[in-house]
């Protein structure tokens, strides 16, 4: 499939755009779709040079031309809402934006003849884990709309290859972390909500503290688990994912972590050993939403895609998004 022309959705993001990075090393012709609500133009346009059409993932017309002007072999679709917070407060526009937005590509995708999708799907979708690291078939009963909202998309993905043959790959990321070691791509969205870029802002004297969201949940030091995956990693599963599909694979779902849980605490002290600064710490109210421990099982990708993380230290991620955060500091 290489040389294959591949529409990314949200492109422009952060995981997006390191993964357009992965297909353009591979020979693909990823053109973007954005519509810049959390993307960076100058990524897409200047550092990735990849050609970008600003719009929305709701505009039919848009897709529609889309298809009709490009030899589409398959979409990667990144675009969303992501801020599992934002998602408490605001549901509608998350499920206008995750739910409408995804139906309206794949009807559009059905009537252009386009069979293939890689899907950014979350485990949030599993909500709260009966068991640790937890397998692609655990039970999915999200605690958020954010997680409510990649779970019902699924469900079209199902249906989809049911009745129209459009196939799928199911991508559930555990929590997306690090940069590209280049250093010239990373995670640059304003306002910025994850736990790592904040933490570094903080090292940076550019906020005053970190805030740690809740310390009386029941883990180890009262912090919320997460599994963090280095955004180099995701993308190169993404490829993995073109192939699955161009050499026939059926829908299916694959997990994406390291399977090591660190709690907001330890992520605290790894960013203070990698910057050798002290970070300020505020302690504060649990934010509603939050799934106590999030850790994944991801043999199946190992098995099936022959995907194996290159960068599965913390220290490594962290140490990859201050050199990104340093970067971001000096005047260009
Ligand atoms: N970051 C994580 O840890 C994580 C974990 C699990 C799943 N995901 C999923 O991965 C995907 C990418 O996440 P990210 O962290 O790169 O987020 P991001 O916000 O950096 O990227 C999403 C991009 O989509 C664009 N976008 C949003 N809605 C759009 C629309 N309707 N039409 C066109 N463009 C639109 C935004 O401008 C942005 O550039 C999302 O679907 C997210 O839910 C992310
Ligand atoms: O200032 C902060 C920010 C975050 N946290 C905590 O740090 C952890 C990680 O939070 P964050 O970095 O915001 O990521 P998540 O809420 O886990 O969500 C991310 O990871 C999910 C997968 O777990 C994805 O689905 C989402 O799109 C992505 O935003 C959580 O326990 C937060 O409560 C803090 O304590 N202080």
């Amino acid at each position: 499939m290489a040389g294959a022309t591949i529409l990314v959705t949200g492109g422009a993001g952060y995981i997006g755009s390191h993964t357009v990075r992965a297909l353009q090393a591979q020979g693909y012709q990823p053109i973007v779709l954005d519509n810049l609500s959390n993307g960076q133009r100058a990524i897409a346009a200047e550092v990735l040079q990849v050609p970008l059409i600003v719009g929305d993932t709701r505009d039919r017309l848009l897709l529609d031309r889309l298809f009709a002007e490009h030899p589409i072999q398959a979409v990667i679709h990144f675009a969303a809402s992501i801020e599992v917070g934002e998602s408490v407060r605001d549901p509608g526009n998350f499920y206008a934006n995750n739910v409408s937005g995804s139906l309206t590509l794949l009807q559009a995708m059905v009537a252009a003849g386009c069979q293939q999708l890689v899907f950014s799907s979350t485990c949030a979708t599993y909500g709260l884990p009966q068991v640790i690291p937890i397998p692609e078939d655990h039970p999915q009963a999200p605690i958020n709309p954010y997680g409510r909202s990649k779970w019902m998309v699924e469900q079209f993905l199902q249906d989809f290859q049911a009745a129209y043959g459009l196939r799928s790959v199911i991508f559930r990321y555990f929590n997306a972390a690090g940069a590209d070691p280049k250093g010239d791509l990373g995670e640059a969205h304003d306002p910025e909500t994850h736990l790592i870029p904040l933490v570094l802002q903080a090292a940076a004297g550019q906020r005053p503290s970190i805030q740690v969201y809740g310390t009386d949940y029941p883990t180890s030091d009262g912090t919320c688990i997460r599994d963090y995956i280095h955004v180099c990693d995701l993308a190169d599963a993404h490829v993995r994912g073109l192939t699955y599909l161009a050499d026939g694979g059926a829908t299916t779902a694959f997990n994406l972590g390291n399977g090591n849980g660190f709690s907001v605490k330890e992520v605290i002290a790894t960013a203070e050993r990698v910057t050798q600064r002290s970070i300020p710490v505020q302690l504060s109210d649990r934010r509603p939403g939050d799934a106590i421990a999030l850790v994944g099982s991801s043999d199946k990708a190992r098995q099936i895609l022959g995907w194996e993380p290159q960068f599965p230290s913390l220290e490594t991620m962290i140490q990859h998004a201050w050199q990104w955060q340093q970067r971001c500091d000096r005047p260009s």
